[in-house]
């Protein structure tokens, strides 16, 4: 065959394959029973040569976990879907993101643009940045950073205040920080390759489910090989949920196979299958219901403890509802304690003038906010990215 012919079967084969055949070669290649493939050793603490100390009987993760039922048993395969490219999004989602945030940036600009600025003035401008959630220390030093440059160069020119806004509010947003997905699949304590794992937490409604389906077709759009585990076993439809998000993309969830089961074992076995069959990534939710902080540390803890006997934690994401505003952040600051959080992901920015939340949490937590939600279609969850973000609140 040459490169033409290669190319035609590419241009005219793959997609007819796709569609007639329902994605069965993506399928295919994401699919296998668990520990079908699996070397020998690879995937049990007790068959690792150097596994660290046994953890104490309550901890090990209880059997019961069943795999989902393979796409084919279903009546009617659901069609692959070919998630969004990933770069530029933030830029494509920038409307909403000015629909969102722009009583904050154009309530700034405005009160900026006024002839002779007075002690008012100033007020106005610190109330507009704690009423879009900046938080009192970032709103306050901002705010006295705009003084210091409008005495030093005054503020005429529209184009030069809107410069000036725009990098006193970069600076507190933080261009500098990481805010890179840890997704490459590491190695195991006995230098095999070990799928990256990703653990998602975050108190119950903040979008927890939908973001690890999100997230899924992000890296499903950078062509890694994902599976999913389902250990958000409290909610009864969250499993049911997550498969759902899965299957559209072609990626397979584990799951228990009652409500309730021990999150922690769906954890364990989503990992061990991750490692038998060679995914990239493994996406673990959660199931975040805070009825104490010692309860949440125990199972969290547990979870932690399980996966990483596998394979070390990639990425702690912590997930946060950014229509809660500060209000959010005292669970955040729990979870942050807890769970060793890595990164944020923000939420429902579509649906909030207070997208100074990003400031604020990034301050609180000292974490970088590296994901974020912006609308509940299946692709609205973009990379953070500093200019983006601020190009978007000013309009
Ligand atoms: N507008 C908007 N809605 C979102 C976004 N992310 C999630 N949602 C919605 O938020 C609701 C809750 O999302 P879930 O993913 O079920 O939340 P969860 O944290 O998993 O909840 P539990 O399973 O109860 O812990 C759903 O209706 C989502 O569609 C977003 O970025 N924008």
């Amino acid at each position: 065959m040459d490169s033409n012919d290669l190319l035609t079967l590419l241009l005219v084969g793959v997609p007819a394959l796709a569609i007639v055949g329902g994605g069965a070669a993506v399928l295919t290649r994401r699919r296998g029973r668990p520990g079908s493939d699996a070397p020998a050793g690879g995937t049990t603490t007790a068959e690792r040569p150097a596994a660290p100390a046994p953890a104490p009987e309550a901890e090990a993760p209880e059997a019961p976990v069943v795999v989902a039922p393979e796409p084919e048993e279903a009546a009617q395969p659901p069609a692959i879907e070919v998630p969004a490219p990933v770069p530029g999004r933030l830029a494509r989602l920038r409307d909403r993101l000015a629909r969102s945030g722009s009583p904050l940036g154009a309530r700034m600009l405005q009160v900026l643009s006024r002839d002779h600025l007075t002690e008012d003035d100033w007020d106005e401008l610190e109330e507009t940045l704690l009423l879009a959630d900046v938080g009192a220390g970032p709103s306050a030093d901002l705010v006295d950073a705009l003084r210091t440059q409008a005495r030093v160069q005054g503020l005429k020119d529209p184009a030069q205040v809107r410069a000036l806004l725009r990098e006193q509010l970069l600076a507190l947003v933080d261009p500098s920080l990481d805010r890179s997905l840890a997704t490459a699949p590491t190695s195991g304590e006995d230098g095999a390759r070990v799928p990256a794992v990703v653990l998602v937490v975050g108190v119950n409604g903040t979008g927890k489910t939908t973001t690890v389906g999100k997230l899924a077709r992000v890296l499903v759009a950078e062509d890694r090989a994902v599976l999913l585990g389902a250990a958000d076993t409290f909610r009864a439809a969250a499993a049911d949920q997550l498969q759902t998000w899965g299957s559209r993309v072609g990626v397979r969830t584990v799951r228990a196979d009652r409500d309730g089961a021990d999150p922690a074992s769906v954890a364990f076995e989503a990992v061990r299958e991750g490692v038998a069959e060679g995914v990239d990534v493994v996406l673990v939710d959660t199931a975040g219901r805070l009825q104490n902080k010692a309860g949440l540390m125990d199972e969290l803890g547990k979870i932690t403890r399980v996966i990483t006997r596998t394979a070390p934690l990639s990425e702690v994401l912590l997930v946060l509802d950014a229509t809660t505003g500060q209000n959010g952040m005292n669970q955040a600051r729990v979870f942050a304690e807890v769970a060793g959080v890595t990164g944020i992901v923000l939420t429902k920015l579509d649906g909030t003038a207070k997208g100074g939340i990003v400031v604020a949490v990034q301050r609180e937590l000292g974490v970088p906010v590296k994901l974020v939600g912006l609308g509940e279609g299946p692709d609205d969850l973009a990379p953070f990215d500093a200019e983006e973000f601020v190009d978007g609140i000013l309009g």
